[in-house]
């Protein structure tokens, strides 16, 4: 009998309900198995695959976090030892995705491949510092417009990553703690699509969203929001209501829902280049052009909205575990080391 070993926190456990997963591994003939501890994980195992979301973990890590070097370092070290082990997502990869700066500039570079300009990435710039005067000039380089959206550096690792900023004019500039992105805001009409991917399989989900914003600036003072208060799916925040004159439709607006067809070839090409297969893409739909932007790729995200997740993903790790799969997964050399200052 095949075995899937899997790492979640008890919040996700609960909240996404992992418990069915184990009944509906038996009937299919898995065994899934939960990794409390990660001691003698040979113990444990033997795994065929092993899925997780160790994002917030790697990014601590990375931060130097010596409790989470230490859990990252046992999964790495039992990697090496299990070469044949199929890791899902390999590491390395979801450390990309930590450093939103890195998320963007790799979607970015994607996006520039593909040489379709009905994708981007709204314009942006990491701030390291709090010296006014040159951040201001690395924004007006960047071609960052006001208003702009303010976000920590690290998109996983703590409750602060959702700890955001609309910032309206300079005087904003004073407030935003680094290291930060600056990004563009782009009026959406205050609706986006959570594009949540399982392997091969995408749905596409509708949440609320920030409100449209006048473009250019304003004198308003910066509006700090927890990103968990706007785009959840009961979120009814004030920042999620569109000025009054705004919700009839003007001549400029493009009011869509995505095209599928856009939406896939969209994620097969970030899909490809970022070689993940549990990802949640944000996307909205920039009002006056109808152009598709991605704004956060979070890695094993919450897919809430995804009909028979479960099901979904034992269908995809079937099919990664079929020999043939196997053969490229190995090519991808998915337990790689993820940092060498990982492993001191
Ligand atoms: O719990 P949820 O359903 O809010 O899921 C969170 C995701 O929400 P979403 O599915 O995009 O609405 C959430 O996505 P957002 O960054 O909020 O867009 C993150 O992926 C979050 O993980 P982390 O806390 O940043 O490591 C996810 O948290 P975990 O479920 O991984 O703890
Ligand atoms: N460039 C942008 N333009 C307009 N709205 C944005 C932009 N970036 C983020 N938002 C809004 O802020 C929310 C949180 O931003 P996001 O980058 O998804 O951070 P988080 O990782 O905390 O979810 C989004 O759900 C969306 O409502
Ligand atoms: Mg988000
Ligand atoms: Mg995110």
């Amino acid at each position: 009998m095949k075995r899937i070993g899997y790492w979640v926190t008890d919040k996700k456990f609960k909240k996404m309900r992992f418990a069915s997963f184990h009944d509906i591994c038996r009937d299919a003939g898995y065994e899934a198995v939960r990794i409390k501890e990660p001691e003698d994980l040979e113990k444990q195992g033997p795994f065929d695959v092993f899925i997780h979301k160790l994002s917030d973990d790697i990014g601590s890590a990375l931060d130097g976090d010596e409790e989470a070097k230490e859990l990252v370092q046992k999964f790495q070290s039992h990697f090496q030892r299990c070469p044949s082990l199929l890791v899902i997502d390999p590491f390395d990869k979801v450390a990309r995705m930590i450093d939103r700066r890195e998320q963007y500039q790799a979607a970015r570079d994607c996006f520039q491949k593909l040489q379709d300009d009905q994708y981007f990435i709204p314009n942006f710039v990491e701030l390291t510092n709090t010296d006014v005067s040159s951040n201001k000039k690395l924004i007006e380089q960047a071609g960052i417009t006001f208003p702009f959206i303010y976000k920590p550096a690290a998109a996983h690792g703590s409750a602060e990553c959702h700890h955001l900023a609309v910032v309206f004019n300079e005087d904003g500039l004073r407030d935003l703690p680094p290291p930060c992105v600056a990004q563009s805001f782009t009026n959406h009409d205050a609706v986006l699509y959570k594009v949540y991917i399982i392997g091969d399989h995408i749905q596409v989900v509708k949440r609320p969203s920030l409100k449209n914003f006048k473009q250019g600036g304003s004198k308003e003072s910066t509006v700090f929001f927890d990103s968990y208060g706007v785009s959840k799916p009961n979120s009814n925040s004030h920042l999620n209501k569109l000025d009054l004159k705004e919700e009839e439709p003007s001549d400029k607006t493009v009011l869509l829902s995505p095209d599928l067809d856009k939406v896939r070839k969209m994620v097969t090409a970030l899909r490809s280049s970022l070689k993940l297969e549990l990802l949640g893409i944000d996307l909205i739909i920039e009002k006056t052009t109808g152009r598709y932007a991605v704004i956060d790729i979070n890695s094993f995200p919450g897919y809430d909205g995804v009909d028979n997740f479960f099901e979904v993903l034992l269908d995809m790790l079937s099919k990664r575990l079929q020999p043939n799969e196997r053969e490229g997964t190995r090519k991808r050399k998915s337990s790689e080391p993820l940092e060498k200052d990982l492993h001191t």
